[in-house]
Parts: structure tokens; sequence; C-alpha cells
């Protein structure tokens, strides 16, 4: 991989401000999905080696949690800074290991980035609270005070964003991070760590552990001085991680799975309406949490509509994400591909109507055109499943009682969107929609100051925001007590 600063690439894990081989010689190639290439190697570590980062990060607790905000916020800061200057080269090893077009790297190097400059200001915001007192020469109130070791658990499609939503929260707020990225892309998790200890973040603040998923999450989950799990990713694998934290009461945030709907109202422009759904669709090439799952629209525009979405479609790009001007990247894997084909083939099985998307077209097997189902219902996998890829459903609905039901007839909520410019209908809505985040005539709906999450199986907590930082302290009260006389208790 051609890069300005060649030791960006990391093929090591990184704990305790060292960089670690596997002691047990297993390790695991990474691959360029839109490729196939080789692009390096990454060690697997056994136990003890993973155990030896949860020391680490114990053991730098003390001294994170006790210097001053303003001094974790320089060094975040200059963490962020360095982010800001590599971004090249942190875009080009986002793009050959997770496939996204490389301006879509450029843009998610910014995006992940903001999160260390924010919560670098707003862990100087940690406050407590002054409490009326109701008992007698008293003095009440509460500190925030850091909860301790936070183990990070991050998918692929996400590589750099999703670990410094966390990280920025959590070192801001005094904690020590243990980061165990997706195996498909460790590599922006490892630049991410040359980066902070360039930015002299001290040893055994932040680490990167890399092993067998189910292993090393295990025994993070189950390691008693693990303080706090903060994951993204399934909420199959979500459920797996919270049950195995149970024993030991661990403080658990879960940003899982989405299955987004996309509400048309009748007083949409269909153009309009259709430039915007293909945008929410095809961002990350579908594998995006965000991405509209269902797209559900008024019975009296659904056949301009189409036909607009078409037309949009039909300018989509596809191919390699080191090339100018592509739009949709490679699938992940394999897997990827074969769960695309079988959530078309089953929705044709079922009455679907398949309006657009010829995969002998795609330019290598990890690749899948832009597809369009018309005529989706909940009956099929389309309906139910998150399909984490170029394939968009829509459905035809009659009013908004009937919308309600359809976009909220899933187990998932994380977000919603809905477009409409009729007040009325936006207030019902906003209302009756089951999610966590709902972005009205707006693709966009992220960001450093935004209260990111879902309910239902979408998820546990916030991130990002005042929330955010939440995730990451504890509310010590206090009763200071036999004070004599307190004025105003
Ligand atoms: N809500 C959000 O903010 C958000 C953001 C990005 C992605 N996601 C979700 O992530 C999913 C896609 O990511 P993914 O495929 O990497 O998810 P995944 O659940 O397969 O993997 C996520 C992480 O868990 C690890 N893991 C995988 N299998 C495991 C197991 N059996 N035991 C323990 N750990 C295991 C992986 O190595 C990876 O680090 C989608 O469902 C997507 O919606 C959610
Ligand atoms: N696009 C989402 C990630 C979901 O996959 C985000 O911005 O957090």
């Amino acid at each position: 991989m051609k890069l300005n600063d060649p030791r960006l690439l990391r093929q090591y894990a990184y704990i305790d401000g060292k960089w670690t081989h596997g002691d047990g010689g297993r390790e695991e190639a990474v691959v360029d999905p839109a490729t196939g290439e080789v692009l390096g190697h990454i060690p697997w570590l056994e136990a003890p080696q993973l155990r030896e980062a949860v020391d680490a990060a114990d053991a730098a607790f003390a001294q994170w949690r006790a210097l001053r905000a303003d001094e974790r916020a320089e060094r975040l800061q200059a963490w962020y800074d360095l982010l800001i200057e590599h971004r090249e080269d942190l875009a080009v090893i986002m793009t050959r290991e997770q496939g996204k077009p490389l301006p879509d790297s450029r843009g998610e190097i910014e995006y992940g980035a903001s999160f260390i400059k924010w919560f670098a200001e707003e862990g100087k915001r940690t406050f407590g609270q002054t409490i009326p007192s109701h008992i007698p020469n008293a003095a009440l109130g509460s500190l925030k005070e850091p909860v301790g070791v936070a183990a990070l658990i991050t998918p692929w499609n996400f590589p750099l964003a999703m670990i410094t939503r966390k990280a920025g929260a959590a070192l801001a707020a005094g904690c020590t991070v243990i980061v165990k990225p997706a195996g498909e892309t460790p590599f922006s998790a490892l630049a991410l760590a040359e980066l902070a200890e360039r930015a002299e973040i001290p040893a055994g603040v932040f680490n990167v552990v890399l092993g067998e998923p189910a292993e090393v999450s295990k025994l993070l989950c189950e390691e008693e001085r693990v303080k706090a799990l903060s994951f993204t990713g399934s909420t199959r694998v979500g459920r797996l991680l919270l049950e195995q934290s149970a024993n030991n009461v661990k403080r658990v945030s879960l940003e899982l799975g989405g299955n987004a709907p996309f509400i048309v109202g009748p007083d949409m422009d269909p153009a309009e309406a259709a430039r915007a759904a293909v945008a929410a669709k095809f961002q990350t090439g579908g594998q995006d949490c965000l991405a509209a799952n269902r797209i559900l629209v008024h019975e009296s525009i659904h056949d301009e509509f189409v036909e607009q979405f078409v037309a949009c479609m039909e300018t989509l790009k596809v191919g390699n994400g080191l090339v100018t001007n592509i739009d949709i990247g490679p699938l992940i894997h394999q897997q990827a591909v074969e769960k695309a084909s079988s959530i078309v083939d089953d929705a044709i099985s079922r009455g679907a109507t398949l309006v657009h998307g010829d995969q002998s077209m795609a330019p290598g097997p990890n690749f899948f055109m832009p597809t369009l189902l018309t005529g989706v219902t909940p009956y099929m996998k389309a309906w139910r499943e998150e399909s984490f890829s170029p394939v968009a459903g829509v459905t035809a609905y009659k009013d908004d009682d009937e919308v309600i039901k359809l976009a909220n007839d899933t187990e998932y909520g994380l977000a919603a969107y809905v477009y409409t410019h009729d007040i009325r209908r936006i207030w019902k809505l906003l209302r009756a929609l089951e999610y966590g985040m709902v972005a009205i005539n707006s693709v966009k709906m992220t960001g450093p100051p935004v209260p990111f999450g879902g309910v239902k199986q979408s998820g546990l907590g916030r991130e990002g925001g005042t929330a955010g930082i939440e995730e990451y302290l504890e509310t010590k009260f206090y009763c200071l007590g036999a004070l004599g006389s307190v004025s105003g208790s």
C-alpha cells in the first residue's frame, strides 16, 4: 500500500504503548475487498496477552483520571490534529481495507476526528450538581467520575468513526480503553493507535487488541476489571455480549442494527424525494446502519417516484473505491454478496418485482449492482432483515395510519426518515415512529453533538453529544453532614 507515511500501516496489536505480536503464532490476512489482494496480516492474541491489555489499561487508569480535564483535552486535541494532518493516508488505508470510495473515506476521517475534538471540549463540562438539602445541617451534591477501563468493540463498515465516537468520549471522561476492531478492518484502528502514541497519549490509555472475535469479546466481557462495554455491530452479537457482561453487571452500551423506513408523503415532489431516497439508501453502498431499508411511498406518487428513483440509480458508478468518480465500492466479503442475492431471490419468489439491477454487470466477485425491488411486503426478507447492501425495496401505502404501522413493523428502532412538508403529518409521524432518531426532510442526521442511538433491538444508550460522555461516567452522590448551620439548606 503506497502511503506518504508508511509507519501508519501497523501489523501488530498495541498494548501498553508497545507493538505486540501474537504469542501463539496465529495470524489473519487482511484483504482488499475490491481486488482480493492481501494487504497484510494481523496477529491473533492469546488469552494471557489479552489480560496484559487489561492490566495495562487498569494500571494507566489511576494516572489518566487524575489529570485535569484540560490536560486530557490537550492530548485529545493533539490526536485530532494528527488525524487531520494524515487524513490522506488514513483515507487510503480505509479504502483499501473497507472498500468505500476514497472521498467517502476522507469524509469518514473528518467525521471520526470531529468526535475527538468535540469530546475534548465536552470533557471540561462533566458537571456534578449542588442539591438543596432535605437533611438538617448537611450539604448535598454529586460528582461525576470516570467508570474505569472500557472495552470498545467495533464493526468494519465505519472502521475509524465507530472507534473515535466511543474513544473520544471515554478518554475525555477519564477512562482508559481497549479497542477490539473488526478483523476485516484492523488497519484504521492501528493507525489511530500510532497517532495516539505520537499525540503522547500515555501508554496503557489507548490499547488495540486483535484476535478471534468470540474469544476476545468473551474475555473482555467477563473481565471484572473492565467496567464498561461499548459495542457497535449486529443485534445478534450485541445480545450475546450483553449476556456475557451480565455476571459482573458491567455498564453496557449497544449500537446495533437498523432497518430504517424512508417515508414519502403524498405532498412530495417525487423527483426530490427520489434523490433523497437514493442518497439515504446507497450511502456506504448500503452497508450503513442508517441506510434506508424500506422505502414507503404514498400510492398517489408511487409510480413517478419509482421512475425517478431508477433514473438516479442509473447514474451511480460501481467499482474500486480508489478510482475517481466511483459511488459504490465492493461489499465487504462474499457472504455479504450471498446475503444480498438471497434477499433479492426471496423477494422475487414472494411476488416482488425486480425493476432494476443486473448482476452480470458487477465488476468483480464482491460487487453487487444497485438493485430496486417494488411490491415489497412484510413477509419478505427484504422487509425483515437489514440488507446491508445496495438493494432497495419500495412499498406503496394508503394513509398516515397505515404507514406508521408499516414503519414500526420491525424489531429494530434505530433511525427513520420522513419526507413531507405538511407540518401536521410531520408532528404525527415524529411522535408515532418507534425510533431513536428521526430525520425530517434531511438525509444527514449524524455528528458530534447528536445523541446517536436506537430503541427496541437497535440498542441501549446513546453515543455522541452530552449523552455520549455519560456512558463513561458514574454519578457519585455525597452528603456532607454535621456542618452546623448551613445557610440556605
Ligand atoms: N447503531 C450503530 O451505530 C451502528 C453503526 C455501525 C454498524 N452497525 C451495525 O453493525 C452491523 C454490521 O457490522 P458487523 O458485521 O461488523 O457486525 P458484527 O456484529 O458481526 O461484528 C461487530 C464486532 O463484533 C465482533 N464479533 C463478531 N462476531 C462475534 C462473536 N460471535 N462474538 C463476539 N464478537 C463478535 C466483530 O469482530 C466486530 O468487531 C450491522 O448490523 C450494522 O447495522 C450499527
Ligand atoms: N452512518 C452511521 C454508522 C452506521 O453504520 C454513523 O454515522 O454513525
